[in-house]
C-alpha cells in the first residue's frame, strides 16, 4: 500500500486476518476511504514499526482496530501502540458460543447493520462459511473448506489430481477429462450446498437478506448465476462486511465511553 495520504484526526485503520490473507480497510470516521489486500506477515517481522511503515505518518501511528481468527498473526502487532483486538465478548449480537470466530460474528454485525435482520452471511474466504441470525440473535450457520481449500486438498492428498485454475464460468457437470471433472465436483457440489443452505434458511426467514462476502464471491456468483438465476438474484454481494462489523463496534465504544 502506498503511503501517500494524508493522515487525518479522524482517519483510523482495520486489519481483518483470516487463514490466507490480511485484509486491511483505512477510514476517515465513518467513511471507508480505501482497503486491499496483502499476505501474512512473516514471523520474522519482530515489531510493529517494522510491520506498519506504510501506515504510519511519521511517528503517529493510526489507531489500528483488529480482528483476527490467526493468533500467531496477531502476536506480530501485540507492541503497535495504538491496538484495539476485537474480542467476540464486545460484539452485542446474542446467542453466540465462545469460540465462533470474530471474522464471522463482526460480518454478521456489519451485515445486520448494513442490510437488515434477520440476515444469512455466506462468506467464501478460505472456509466456505454460512452465519445467520435473527432479533440480533445468532441462530447459527456451517463450517466446509472453501473452494481453493477444496482443489487444494485434493492436490495435496492424491498422486497428481491438482489444477491451477478455476474456470470463470461453470464447468460441463459431466466431464470427459480429469480437470474438468475436479473442477465439477467440487464446484458443483458447493454451489448444491450453497443453494441448499439459502433455501433452507429462506424458508424458515422468508423475508431475510443473504449477504455473500469473501475472496470467492465474485467467481461463486458466477457459477451461482448459471447454475440458479433465480435465486442469484436474491444474494447481496459485499466485499466489506467485517470493516462494516469493525465501523459499528468503534462507532459503540466510543459512544459507550
Ligand atoms: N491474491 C489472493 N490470495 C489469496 N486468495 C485469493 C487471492 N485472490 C483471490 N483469492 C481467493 O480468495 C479466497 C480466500 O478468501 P479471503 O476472503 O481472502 O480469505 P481469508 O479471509 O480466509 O484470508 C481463496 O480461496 C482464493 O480463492
Ligand atoms: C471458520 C473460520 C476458520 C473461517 O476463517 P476464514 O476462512 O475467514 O479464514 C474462522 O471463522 C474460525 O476459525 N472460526 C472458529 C470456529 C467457529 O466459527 O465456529
Ligand atoms: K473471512
Amino acid at each position: 500500500m502506498s503511503a501517500l495520504f494524508y493522515v487525518l484526526e479522524s482517519n483510523w485503520l482495520t486489519l481483518a486476518i483470516g487463514n490466507s490473507r490480511l485484509h486491511w480497510a483505512l477510514f476517515a470516521g465513518e467513511s471507508l476511504l480505501k482497503n486491499w489486500d496483502a499476505p501474512h506477515l512473516l514471523a520474522s517481522c519482530s515489531n510493529w514499526a517494522e510491520l506498519s511503515v506504510n501506515i504510519t505518518n511519521g511517528d503517529r501511528p493510526l489507531p489500528l482496530f483488529l480482528a483476527s481468527v490467526v493468533p500467531s498473526q496477531t502476536a506480530l502487532w501485540q507492541t503497535y501502540p495504538n491496538l484495539q483486538i476485537i474480542t467476540l465478548d464486545k460484539v452485542p449480537i446474542k446467542g453466540t458460543y465462545p469460540t465462533l470466530g470474530i471474522d464471522r460474528a463482526l460480518a454478521l454485525w456489519g451485515a445486520i447493520e448494513t442490510y437488515s435482520i434477520p440476515v444469512l452471511v455466506i462468506d467464501a474466504g478460505t472456509a466456505l462459511t454460512f452465519t445467520g441470525a435473527s432479533n440480533f440473535s445468532l441462530v447459527g450457520g456451517a463450517i466446509l473448506p472453501g473452494l481453493s481449500l477444496q482443489f487444494q486438498s485434493l492436490g495435496q492428498k492424491t498422486a497428481g489430481l491438482s489444477i491451477e485454475e478455476l474456470p470463470a464460468q461453470l464447468p460441463p457437470r459431466f466431464a470427459t477429462n480429469t480437470t474438468q471433472a475436479i473442477q465439477s465436483g467440487i464446484i458443483y457440489t458447493i454451489i448444491a450446498s450453497l443453494c441448499d443452505y439459502i433455501q433452507s434458511w429462506l424458508q424458515q426467514y422468508p423475508n431475510s437478506k443473504v449477504v455473500l462476502t469473501g475472496g470467492d464471491r465474485t467467481i461463486l456468483l458466477n457459477y451461482l448465476s448459471n447454475y440458479s438465476p433465480q435465486l442469484a438474484t436474491k444474494i447481496i454481494v459485499d466485499g466489506n462486511l467485517i470493516f462494516w462489523g469493525v465501523r459499528s463496534y468503534r462507532k459503540l465504544y466510543r459512544a459507550s465511553g
